[in-house]
């Protein structure tokens, strides 16, 4: 048994995995042999969700007979939506609303409770239905909230379509559509990243697909992870709001101490390919709007980390100022990851348990030693 110290596991093997791929220091991603490019550029959401769940890009009938699948099973049960609308009454964090949501998702899934954990059809025809249900609770949580009544899905729209349609109660133009679904293919897999492993580690207990979604939903929501697209965009709107000199935000960051969000990452060495597309399309949206003010501002602090701290932008760099540019709400950047990244996680959690082990590591103690340590009862103490 080795004694190396690997704090947060960093760069450690813990499984074989046939998903997805990064070359951290080219600044590459690959999915099943696909580079993001391809598939950023060529392929649906619903594509990718094949290719990870089933191993081959779909043909068109097994696209069709896939993706229409899932568009009839967008709705959510009546108590789970009355339970999302008490946590959006409530103002609840719409990560944790979206968490206790999928949560409870579970009591109204058709395949039974004791059904096999690693039976593999059981978990990717539950993972369809999640996938196809979390949009449909973001969108009514956020709808709530504003006081409006939640927008039923509608089964003839695509997945990216179909949740800024029920988020705006309007179908959006093409432009839209096709940015959403980018970004849903850009954020699908990111090999062993927090969340996903932290699905990886619930399921290898045997445990059930709805506890590991359920898992790595509160894992994506820190700041250090999926939550730093919220982050960047409450600073870039700080910024703006103070008509504050970017740079001078980023210094006084650096010089307290504090992280820039949406900046560095533990397997990139360089600019992460998905900012690089994100960028481009923030970029887009703004000569649209007739404004480059927030891909502006982006840049202006990317060009500065990268010369004083060799810092690039990590994926949440740039979708931050994408989805502002599209009128979605700032706290709903990171239940909109989770929407994506869902397909990941079932992907992996269905990969590893055809193979499972228990994921179990240990910590080098460094309590008092049992020799030196005298137990003392309560009446003596
Ligand atoms: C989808 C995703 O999850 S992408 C990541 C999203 N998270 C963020 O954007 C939050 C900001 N970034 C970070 O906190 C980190 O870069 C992480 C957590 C993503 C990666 O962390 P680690 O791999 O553990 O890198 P580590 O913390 O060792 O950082 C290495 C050095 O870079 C510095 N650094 C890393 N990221 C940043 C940052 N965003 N701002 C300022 N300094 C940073 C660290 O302070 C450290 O410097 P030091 O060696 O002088 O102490
Ligand atoms: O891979 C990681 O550690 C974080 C990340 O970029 C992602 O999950 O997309």
């Amino acid at each position: 048994m080795s004694d190396d110290l690997k704090k947060g596991l960093e760069g450690v093997l813990v499984t074989e995995s046939g998903l997805s791929v990064i070359d951290g220091d080219a600044g590459e991603l690959v999915y099943r042999g696909y580079t993001i490019e391809d598939l950023a550029n060529g392929a649906s959401y619903e594509e990718v969700l094949y290719l990870l769940w089933y191993g081959h890009l779909p043909d068109g009938d097994e696209l069709d007979a896939f993706a229409s699948e899932m568009a009839t099973e967008r709705e959510v049960d009546e108590a789970v939506l009355a339970t999302v609308r008490a946590m959006a009454e409530a103002d609840e964090n719409p990560m944790a609303a979206l968490r206790t949501a999928v949560s409870m998702l579970s009591g109204f899934d058709p395949a039974p409770e004791d059904a096999d954990p690693t039976d593999e059809d059981v978990n990717l025809a539950r993972g369809r239905r999640i996938t196809a249900k979390i949009p449909t609770i973001i969108a009514a949580f956020t709808r709530i909230r504003n006081g409006d009544d939640p927008v039923a899905p509608r089964e003839d729209l695509g997945h990216a379509e179909n949740f800024l349609y029920m988020l705006n109660d309007e179908v959006p133009d093409d432009v839209l559509a096709d940015v959403f679904d980018q970004a849903l293919v850009l954020h699908a897999d990111h090999g062993i990243n927090a969340s996903t492993f932290s699905a990886m580690v619930t399921a290898s207990t045997l445990s059930d697909l709805h506890s590991a979604v359920t898992a790595a939903i509160g894992t994506l929501k820190g700041p250090l992870h999926g939550g730093a697209n919220q982050d960047v965009m409450e600073m870039l709107k700080e910024v703006d709001d103070a008509e504050q000199d970017p740079l001078d935000w980023v210094k006084t960051a650096l010089d307290e101490g504090r992280r820039v969000s949406g900046f560095g990452h533990r397997v990139y060495n360089v600019k992460d390919p998905r900012a690089k597309i994100l960028g481009e399309r923030s970029k887009e949206l703004g000569e649209a709007a007739g404004s480059l003010k927030w891909y502006e501002m982006s840049t202006t602090i990317e060009e500065y980390l990268m010369d004083e701290k060799g810092l690039a932008p990590n994926v949440d760099f740039y979708s931050a100022s994408t989805y502002y540019q599209m009128g979605i709400p700032i706290d709903i950047y990171t239940p909109i990851f989770a929407m994506s990244r869902v397909g990941g996680w079932v992907a992996h959690v269905v990969e590893y348990i055809e193979d499972n082990r228990l994921i179990r590591p240990r910590a080098r103690y460094t309590g008092p030693d049992p020799e030196e340590t005298t137990f003392v009862p309560l009446s003596e103490r």
